[in-house]
Formats: C-alpha cells, sequence, structure tokens
C-alpha cells in the first residue's frame, strides 16, 4: 500500500491509463479490459488491473488537477514501478478547426503551476511527451481514421476563471485546447525517467459553445481509449 493507493506490490501493470474520472476508470476496466479486478478504492478514486489483448494493463483515476494527480502518479511509479503512463483525458478546444469529439495528442504542455517552477525558477522546463509514445498513437489513430491534432495544450490551475483573455492569446500561438493535469505527468515522467503521453477528447469548445450529446461523447471516449491502449501495448 502507498499512502493514498490500497494495491498490493505486483498489483498494478507497469503500463497504465490515467483518466480523471475514477468512473472513466471504470468504464474502462469494464469495456476494455479481460479480467480486471479492483485494486484500489481509498477516496473513491478507482484503480483495476486487467487485461488488453493479453497484455497487463491498469487504469486508475487521478482527479482533477495537477496536485491531485501528482500524488497518484507518484505513487504509482516511486512504489508500484509503473514505466508506461498515458492520460486519458477530456479538455476544452481553443481553435477553430479543432472540434468537439476530435482527438488531441498533447505534444506539449504549458502550464502557470508553481509546481513545476518551483523545482526550476530559473528555467521554463520544457513539458514534453514521450517521443515513441507519440508517434505510435498518432500511426494508430490514422490507421483507425479517427480526427486526431498533435501539438501544445494547456495545462490550467483554474477551471472557473475571471478572464479568458490569456487563453484565448495562448490558442492564437497555436496552443490547442486546455486541460489540467498533462504538464505534471510530463513533468514528473520526465523526473522519473519514464514514459508519459497525454491524449484527450474534446468535451466542449471554448470558442463556439459547440457541444454533443452524451452518447457522442462516449463513442469519442471509446476512441480516445482504443488509441491509448493500442499505444501502450506496442510500446
Ligand atoms: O476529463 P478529465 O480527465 O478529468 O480532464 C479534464 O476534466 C476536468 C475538468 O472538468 C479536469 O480534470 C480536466 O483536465
Ligand atoms: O474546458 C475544459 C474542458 C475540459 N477540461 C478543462 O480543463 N477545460
Amino acid at each position: 500500500m502507498s499512502v493514498h493507493i490500497g494495491a498490493k506490490p505486483g498489483e498494478i501493470a507497469e503500463k497504465i491509463l490515467l483518466p480523471g474520472d475514477p468512473l472513466r476508470a471504470k468504464y474502462i476496466a469494464e469495456h476494455f479490459l479481460e479480467n480486471a479486478t479492483l485494486y484500489n478504492e481509498v477516496r473513491g478514486m478507482l484503480g483495476f488491473t486487467g487485461t488488453y489483448k493479453g497484455v497487463p494493463v491498469s487504469v486508475q483515476g487521478t482527479g482533477m488537477g495537477m496536485p491531485s494527480a501528482a500524488i497518484y502518479i507518484n505513487e504509482l511509479i516511486r512504489e508500484y514501478d509503473v514505466k508506461q503512463l498515458v492520460r486519458v483525458g477530456t479538455c476544452g478546444s481553443i481553435q477553430k478547426d479543432v472540434h468537439v469529439r476530435d482527438l488531441v495528442l498533447a505534444q506539449a504542455a504549458a502550464t502557470p503551476s508553481s509546481m513545476i517552477r518551483n523545482d526550476f525558477p530559473k528555467y521554463d522546463f520544457p513539458q514534453i511527451a514521450d517521443f515513441d509514445l507519440l508517434l505510435k498513437s498518432y500511426q494508430i489513430a490514422k490507421e483507425h481514421g479517427f480526427t486526431t491534432h498533435v501539438g501544445n495544450v494547456l495545462s490550467d490551475d483554474v477551471f472557473y476563471k475571471d478572464s479568458l483573455e490569456d487563453t484565448f492569446r495562448l490558442g492564437e500561438y497555436g496552443v490547442l485546447g486546455i486541460e489540467m493535469e498533462a504538464a505534471v505527468l510530463y513533468y514528473l515522467a520526465a523526473k522519473f525517467q519514464v514514459q508519459a503521453l497525454g491524449i484527450m477528447t474534446v468535451s466542449d469548445h471554448m470558442l463556439t459553445g459547440e457541444e454533443t450529446t452524451s452518447e457522442e461523447r462516449q463513442k469519442t471516449f471509446d476512441e480516445m481509449i482504443i488509441v491509448a491502449l493500442e499505444t501502450l501495448i506496442q510500446a
């Protein structure tokens, strides 16, 4: 057991999916993994291990925001020897041509978070995806015909902001969308020399207000999960 994860040593696979929502972890375990067993329900942050096409894979909810995600990512890497971590999240689009239901592969993540700046006050430490995971995921998404964008995201600390002016300015510099965890995932992967990638489904559009039905969202979550699982077993 670690402080926030109730698994015994060996119960978590080296390859793991990281949704923010613990119920998305349950959905993935029930619909995509074979023989999935629950290893964690501490704080309701569900974690499961099963197999995908015969390969051991785990899925762990991380909660919302970098402080929460960093707790799980630290413990997974340091206490359970997890080596390949793929976030499967949602993001808001800030580009006209990045639509609701599209996939975003986060090549890199900007962040205002002090978690990273406190460690490297003199540098803008770049938060980047693992190249092999990124390349593999892009190839898999293209093979499946899923609409996919690759580029920068913003990992923000604040969901409800008084002003979106700075956010939209980042869009003018090519940032594709906003979410709240990828930067710290990439930072901790660099720190502990493991592989990480963030894949996001666009859940809403911050410029156009474009929305989708829950059924449509579910289908795109499935596309994201297929890309993430196929990437993990081929990497
Ligand atoms: O859908 P998840 O993975 O939780 O990701 C996004 O959704 C949450 C905000 O609603 C934040 O965690 C953000 O990063
Ligand atoms: O707008 C959004 C949508 C998902 N996640 C975010 O952090 N922001």
